[in-house]
């Protein structure tokens, strides 16, 4: 990554605003899954140990500029005092006096979580006046938000206009990660996209179709390439005004010597529930009014060949509506596979997929799983993250 990172300025005794995103799972006022705050860690324990004043800002929901009770930082910080054995002091406002007052009292070391910056309109707007009260809190910026780092927000890419500004450790390991697979990838390179729409993936599936050797499409986006195709797909997912693209992906794949692997058989339903009636079919045999909900028993095992012999797998969205039991199986052999295929370099690409393998336990087993949904896909998409273009270049 040519962008600098805590490692390359000095921190001791200044103030640094470290933006994390800690837009984390809350129920009944509980933060229910804290990864994001632990794979922030090492940069705030480093910031900790050199000395700094820490003050962290984060996002948590789309409270769209107003205060929302539920979506307060509070519990965020009493789950971050107990991962780092220390009270975090949390501020009920993101800037202003009584925060500066709060900043004055930090002694080398301490940590101080802001509140919920999206409560302020600014922040989305990326508004250069709440980017600038921002930078007066402190010395020094790092982003260690890769999660928010498509976002051009004046916590995430304002505020470096305005202070010395660089990445932190899980900025540079994502970015490093992604950024190897895209421009320098171990071969046979796979990438793996499911999910539900075509739409979402358009970006994702071009950009991809230049690099891999194995493009594998699975999830609800299948059957419109199914049905480009010229099969019949009942009452399964389609996007109408996407088959004319589908079937030039499929073109591009076969001019570029891209392998294009799609479902041969699902498991089809009668109607879009755990409890429905469901077989298992070959995908020119989807009946009428029945769905594809997963991706069949051979389909499993062929993706699962691909993966075996592939150096590294990208995957992005789940095969099939894996929150219901009864059409998990298609994400868990996925899944399986990757944590199986132990020569194999093995990057989750956040979001529902990486909801998936945690689901399964095998979170352990891969590689790198994102901690960024809609950035790692952008990311994959080749698009320049505006939260990382802002931070200062290696000399
Ligand atoms: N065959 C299918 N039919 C309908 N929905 C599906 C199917 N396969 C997967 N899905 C749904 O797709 C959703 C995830 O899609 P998407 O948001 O595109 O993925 P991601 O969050 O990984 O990018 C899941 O909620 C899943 O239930
Ligand atoms: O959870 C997030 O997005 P993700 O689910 O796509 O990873 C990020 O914190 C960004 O949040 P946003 O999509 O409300 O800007």
């Amino acid at each position: 990554m040519n962008k600098k990172t805590v490692r390359d300025i000095d921190v001791k005794g200044k103030r640094v605003f470290c933006r994390v995103d800690f837009n984390v799972p809350m129920q009944d006022g509980k933060v229910t899954d804290d990864t994001r705050i632990r794979a922030a860690l090492p940069t705030i324990q480093y910031l900790m140990e050199q000395g700094a004043k820490v003050i962290l800002a984060s996002h948590l929901g789309r409270p769209k500029g107003k205060v929302v009770e539920e979506l307060r930082l509070t519990a965020v910080a009493e789950r971050l005092s107990e991962l780092l054995g220390k009270q975090v002091v949390k501020t009920d406002e993101a800037y202003g006096d009584a925060v500066k007052a709060a900043i004055a009292q930090m002694n080398e070391g301490d940590v101080l979580l802001l509140e919920n910056v999206r409560f302020y309109p600014g922040e989305e707007k990326n508004d250069p006046e709440l980017a600038k009260a921002f930078a007066e809190l402190a010395d020094v910026y790092v982003n260690d938000a890769f999660g928010a780092a498509h976002r051009a927000h004046a916590s995430t890419e304002g505020i470096a206009h305005y202070l010395p500004a660089v990445a932190g450790f899980l900025m540079e390991k994502e970015i490093e990660v992604l950024g190897k697979a895209l421009s320098n990838p171990d071969r046979p390179f796979t990438a793996i996209i499911g999910g539900a729409k075509v739409k979402d993936k358009i970006g994702v599936i071009e950009n991809l179709l230049d690099k891999v050797d194995n493009l594998i499409i699975g999830g609800g986006l299948a059957y419109t390439f199914v049905k480009a195709l010229g099969h019949e797909i009942g009452k399964s997912l389609l996007e109408e005004d996407k088959i004319e693209l589908a079937k030039s992906f499929m073109e591009k794949a076969k001019e570029k010597g891209v392998n294009f692997y799609m479902p041969v058989d699902a498991v089809v339903a009668d109607e879009f529930s755990n409890d429905a009636n469901t077989k298992v079919v070959n995908i020119d045999e989807i009946p009428n009014e029945w769905q594809g909900l997963d991706i069949g028993p051979k389909t499993r095992e062929l993706y699962r060949d691909v993966i075996l012999k592939s150096k590294l797998v990208i995957w992005n969205g789940p095969m099939g509506v894996f929150e219901m039991d009864a059409f998990a199986e298609g994400t868990k052999a996925v899944a399986q596979a990757l944590a199986d295929a132990k020569d194999t370099y093995t990057v989750i690409g956040g979001g529902d997929s990486a909801a998936a393998v945690e689901k399964f336990g095998l979170a352990d087993q891969m590689d790198h799983i994102s901690t960024g949904g809609g950035a790692s896909l952008e990311f994959m998409e080749g698009k320049q993250l505006p939260g990382v273009v802002a931070l200062n270049d290696k000399e």
